[in-house]
């Protein structure tokens, strides 16, 4: 089980950064720039970096012989104490690597899962954790037991060998097992909660990592969920109350941060975090419009949302930090690509009232405002418009009961039947009355 120390984070260690770009892949300006970031995020001081071209990857070491030796020669002369790759690499190539420069080698997807590990705050973070490590693990550590049983055959040892060996693989398969039944079932309970609630418009916050979603949320709801200029500050959901003028309380919530090439295994284990976002009414993308890279982030980002199953989701683009933006150009760019996007800044308040005023107009295109009549002993119905709409008053005159809420549009169609009466709601200028939810508003408030 020794190879589980290689979890055991970069923390205040030394690292020295390698990056290969292989053919077809895009140009970048500064390629090691976001790796940086994630070392840096993970509390590593980096002293040293390295790129290189390369049609494909060596098989052996990734880097060819030439940039090994070089590798070795930066490792020593900068008296680092881990090397971390831009790449994944198989198990193979990170043994021959370690061998090589003679200090720990992580990749990519080793210092994110790090980062996520020192992050993970309640249970079921630190769970979806601990499996997506297991499993990311377990390939090497299968590999690893091989190779020492070989060893251990060849020189004729005794002792714990090979016995121990298979004991310590049942108990990390036996583990896994017990992570995902448990958060299966954490998935099903989240799926029944936010289920339960839907007679209430959610909105979900998704973005790139740092793109300023938790300080969006504090600025629309006045809470105070932690913003940190780190990555990944946030792993859990927060659901808060929004008031959205015109329309009424809606709730927001705020979910894990994207970042391109986002380990799947860490997106399965997330599944029950990023229920909310699947669930959704509306989608609120925000990016972060001051960042050189402010395209590839957008487009990472949909490329998880389409791994999720919810790239057709209505998302509404939210360019964030706006104050920061010191390259017009690029903001110029980003309007013409993504007209319907609306331009903010969570810091000040910018461009808050447009986005309140977007998000009503997207709500309203997909619901209906309406008034609902029925027969009073007409239980079913009172039942559908409870779990399809959101019910914001009642009444009740000569056994007939009125209804008014907003319903999706498609869920009007069942209403149409014998004794049920459906009109559009007139709409007298007030905010529409939300007293009668008021019991069910506690059990929605601060659900974190
Ligand atoms: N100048 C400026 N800074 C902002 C703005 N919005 C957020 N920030 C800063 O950007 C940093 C990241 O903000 P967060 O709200 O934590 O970002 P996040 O998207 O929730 O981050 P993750 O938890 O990593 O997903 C913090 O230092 C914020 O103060 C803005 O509009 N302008």
């Amino acid at each position: 089980m020794k190879d589980l120390d290689r979890q055991q984070g970069v923390s205040s260690e030394q690292v020295v950064l390698v990056g290969v770009q292989l053919a077809g892949q895009p140009h970048e300006e500064e390629p090691l720039e976001e790796l940086a970031g994630l070392a840096e995020s993970a509390g590593a001081d980096v002293v040293g970096l390295m790129t290189q071209r390369r049609e494909k990857p060596d098989p052996h070491s990734y880097l060819g012989r030439g940039k090994l030796e070089q590798l070795t020669h930066m490792v020593s002369g900068t008296e680092a104490d881990v090397v971390i790759f831009d790449n994944d690499l198989s198990p193979a190539q990170t043994r021959n690597l370690e061998q090589a420069t003679g200090v720990k080698v992580l990749d990519r997807t080793e210092l994110i899962l790090d980062i996520f590990a020192s992050r993970a705050q309640t249970h079921e973070s630190r769970l979806a954790v601990e499996l997506a490590q297991l499993e990311y693990s377990l390939p090497r550590l299968k590999r690893m037991w091989t190779h020492l049983s070989r060893i251990k055959a060849g020189v004729g040892m005794r002792g714990p060998g090979e016995k121990q060996l298979e004991t310590d693989r049942r108990l990390v398969e036996k583990r896994i097992n017990d992570l995902r039944t448990e958060l299966d079932k954490i998935h099903q309970r989240r799926e029944r909660e936010v289920a339960a609630r839907n007679d209430r418009m959610t909105v979900s916050l998704v973005g790139y990592t740092n793109a300023g979603k938790s300080t969006l949320l504090n600025a629309l709801t006045e809470s105070t969920v932690m913003a940190k200029d780190q990555l990944f500050a946030t792993l859990d959901t927060r659901t808060r109350r929004w008031q959205l003028p015109g329309w009424g309380p809606v709730l927001l919530s705020d979910t894990v941060g994207f970042i391109r090439n986002l380990p799947h295994k860490l997106i399965a284990s997330f599944k029950a975090t990023l229920e909310e976002a699947r669930q959704a009414n509306l989608l609120l993308h925000v990016a972060d419009a001051s960042n050189p890279a402010v395209l590839e982030q957008i487009s990472a980002v949909y490329d998880v949302l389409e791994e999720l199953g919810i790239e057709q989701k209505n998302s509404l683009l939210v360019l964030n930090k706006a104050d920061m933006v010191q390259d017009a150009h690029q903001l110029h760019v980003l309007e013409e690509r993504y007209p319907g996007a609306v331009k903010i800044s969570a810091k000040t308040g910018d461009g808050l009232d447009r986005l309140a005023d977007a998000v009503s107009e997207t709500l309203s295109e997909h619901f209906l405002d309406v008034e609902v009549e029925f027969d009073v002993a007409d239980g079913g119905t009172l039942a559908y418009l409870s779990r399809h709409a959101e019910v914001l008053s009642r009444a009740y005159s000569n056994e007939r009961a009125t209804v008014h809420c907003r319903i999706p549009k498609a869920k009007l169609r069942p209403l149409e039947r014998e004794g049920v009466l459906v009109r559009e709601h007139e709409d007298d200028g007030a905010e529409p009355d939300v007293r009668p939810l008021q019991q069910r508003d506690e059990s929605i408030d601060d659900v974190a």
